[in-house]
């Protein structure tokens, strides 16, 4: 008998392989015009939309009842002002989707020469991605370009795709162009993807083979206090830096943090690149979306780590598209785990005093 969620895992990492792909592609292309900024000021590219239209037609032909997460929705894209980048956006999503079969993919799932869908189908497809989330039920949650900015400066980021039931992450795939397949080899090749499946463990596959590649197995190590660090955003906005320097300095690290776009940064912690994840928030208001930690959440887990909010909560991914009030996020090896906790809140108590 098959393992859970053999065809949802299968399913997602063509869907993630086929949408890094476009995104490489597109990289190298991107011209001025193909950027949009967001009512948040945050950017959004040609290429996250047109990763969106890939995995999304995916999962819509091989799982139809499902509903979908996304962060992008295809509104800027219908209006007059859109038609440029929309045009480019179906482009790029067709010549994603009609290239030929790989090993692992099915012609079903929408894959193939003959699969070439309408601008209207492309984004009605980007807006499967609209629905609200919720506590109960199969959905799918996905970030077609995690970390936009990494992408746009050409570092790291990260096509992010988990199913969630009833609240719970029971698969996460994450494909990461740009890391170094082996971190023992930073400036070797490129391109990797990360799978979890709750209960089945964490693995590495290869970006360009993922079906046929041996996948490797991941462990969080065991970290030497010379070892330990912190993994953290690159952006000011998104974590307070400050705060995880004093975290830092209570628990004695002493190695520099590594700063990364992504849930690069989650692939990092599974495979024992660095130690700690923290991301706490900078000012009031901000929610964390469920896309940007169901597939990293998992992945760690299923390394034998362990993720919370600041105050030892498991994050719920039952509550809509965000995570519901901000306590921040804290994850790493089981044992560091409860000291970085220790060490979050006396720098909580210090800041409030
Ligand atoms: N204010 C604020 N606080 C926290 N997080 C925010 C905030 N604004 C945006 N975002 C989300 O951050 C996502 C990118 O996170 P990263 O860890 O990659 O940040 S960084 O690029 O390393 O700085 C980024 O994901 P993408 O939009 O997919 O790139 C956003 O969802
Ligand atoms: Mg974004
Ligand atoms: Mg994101
Ligand atoms: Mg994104």
């Amino acid at each position: 008998m098959a393992l859970p969620y053999a065809l949802e895992k299968q399913v997602a990492i063509a869907a993630v392989r086929r949408a890094c792909v476009l995104t490489s592609s597109v990289f190298n292309q991107l011209v001025k015009g193909e950027t949009l900024t967001k009512d948040d000021k945050s950017p959004v590219t040609v290429g996250d939309f047109s990763a969106q239209a890939v995995v999304n037609t995916l999962l819509t032909r091989a799982f139809p009842d499902d509903p979908i997460v996304g962060e992008e929705d295809a509104a800027d894209l219908r209006a007059e002002s859109g038609a440029v980048m929309r045009e480019r956006i179906v482009g790029l999503a067709n010549d994603t989707l009609t290239a030929d079969l790989q090993e692992g993919e099915k012609e079903e799932w929408g894959l193939g020469p003959s699969h070439r869908q309408t601008a209207a189908q492309i984004l009605d497809t980007i807006d499967r991605g609209t629905f609200n989330g919720g506590p109960t039920g199969r959905m799918w949650t996905l970030d077609p370009i995690d970390g936009t900015k990494g992408f746009l400066r050409g570092e790291q980021y990260a096509v992010c795709l988990a199913l969630i039931v009833n609240s719970r992450v029971e698969l996460g795939v994450m494909g990461c162009p740009n890391l170094p397949i082996s971190s023992a080899n930073p400036s070797g090749p490129k391109g990797a993807i990360f799978v979890a499946v709750r209960g089945q463990g964490a693995h590495q596959f290869s970006l360009s083979n993922p079906f046929s590649d041996p996948p490797i197995p991941l462990t969080i190590p065991a970290f030497t206090q010379e070892d330990l660090n912190l993994l953290e955003s690159v952006e000011k906005a998104h974590a307070k830096l400050s705060f995880n320097d004093r975290v830092a300095e209570i628990l004695g690290i002493t190695r520099p943090p590594t700063r990364m776009d992504s849930q690069a940064k989650y692939c990092s912690l599974a495979r024992g690149d660095g130690g700690i994840y923290l991301r706490m928030p900078v000012g009031s208001g901000y929610k964390e979306k469920i896309w940007d930690h169901a597939p990293g959440s998992v992945l760690v887990e299923e390394a034998g780590g362990v993720i919370t909010n600041s105050r030892g909560e498991p994050l719920d991914f039952g509550l809509g598209r965000t995570l519901g009030e901000n306590f921040g996020v804290v994850a790493a090896g089981k044992v560091p785990h409860a000291r970085v906790l220790e060490a979050v809140q006396q720098a909580q108590k210090e800041e409030s005093k």
